[in-house]
């Protein structure tokens, strides 16, 4: 496999933010990258560098190679957090305003296709619910034909089914062989969509890998929820408890059976108990002592 972008210590300094402090890293062509980070982390800056909206204070982006290189605009397709739509306009007629700022874009019966909008592409841009604005601004980006997008928290805001929607979309790209650069805050997106993550805080990277191989890395154990005031306190330091959060009391397992056996031994009420792998949120507060949505 070959690198299609490679950033180089990547900088960031506004006046009293460091907002993105020396990162680097690469993504492959034909995969989903992913950049997961809280609020405020330094992703949108970073991708914003990427895609020449904003200028580096300092660090090198090389797009196939080639630093500053020009093919880079032309093979880039971008959906911004937020974009206006002509809410005066029906979907098609958005679709053919985009389309006629390239010299080759995509037929609109093959954006249509490609996101789902057959529905509602007659419908007024300013008529669309939540997860229909976004199909529209993933065909916007798809219109150049691009070989890498740029997915900028696309799923911030939608209902569960909707974003399940979305993500069926992207791995229908994805399978096109396009490279797709993900930005979110949202973990289950990260381990569904991506095939390599790296995880920003304060402008820096603090674990980077496939999620699988993030989570084995950082665990090996099973997580056992109980609700709180099944086990009594004073049987706490028995186990290795990790939060007790909502209501529940969460104990970090290495040998489920015998975890299982030593609270039956002391009697605690197993009735509502649940065994859970860790996911990518746990990474996080282990990693940095506080959760993604704090
Ligand atoms: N134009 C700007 N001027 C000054 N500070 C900025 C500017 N843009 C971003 N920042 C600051 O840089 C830091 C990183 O912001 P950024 O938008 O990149 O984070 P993010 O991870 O994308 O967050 P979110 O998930 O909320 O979009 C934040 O502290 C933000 O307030």
């Amino acid at each position: 496999m070959s690198a299609i972008l490679e950033i180089r210590d990547l900088h960031k300094q506004y006046k009293n933010v460091n907002a993105v402090n020396g990162i680097s890293f690469e993504i492959e062509k034909g995969t989903c990258f992913g950049l997961l980070g809280p609020n405020g982390a330094g992703k949108t800056t970073t991708i914003e560098m990427i895609e020449g909206i904003t200028p580096p204070s300092s660090g090198e982006i090389r797009y196939k190679g080639v630093p500053n290189n020009p093919q880079f605009r032309h093979e880039a397709g971008i959906q911004f957090q937020s974009t206006a739509l002509m809410d005066y306009l029906k979907v098609i007629e958005v679709l053919e305003l985009f389309g006629g700022f390239y010299r080759n874009s995509l037929p609109i019966e093959k954006l249509v296709e490609q996101c789902a909008l057959s529905e509602f592409l007659h419908h007024p841009a300013s008529k669309l619910s939540g997860g229909q604005r976004q199909r529209v601004l993933l065909a916007i980006a798809l219109i150049n034909d691009p070989e890498i997008i740029f997915l900028d928290e696309p799923t911030t805001g939608l209902d569960p089914q909707s974003r399940r929607n979305f993500w069926n979309l992207i791995n229908n790209i994805k399978n096109l062989g396009k490279t797709i650069v993900l930005t979110t805050h949202y973990m289950d997106e990260a381990e569904s969509l991506c095939d390599q993550l790296v995880i920003v805080d304060k402008g820096k990277i603090i674990a980077e890998g496939t999620p699988q191989a993030l989570l084995n890395e950082h665990f090996g154990v099973s997580y056992i929820c109980l609700r709180d005031g099944d086990l009594s306190p004073d049987q706490f330091d028995q186990f290795e408890v990790t939060s007790t959060e909502k209501n529940e009391i969460t104990i970090i397992s290495k040998n489920l059976e015998s975890t299982l056996q030593q609270l039956i031994n002391c009697g605690a009420n197993l009735s509502a108990l649940q065994v859970r792998n860790p996911t990518l949120d746990d990474l996080f507060l282990k990693i940095t002592g506080h959760s993604l949505r704090d």
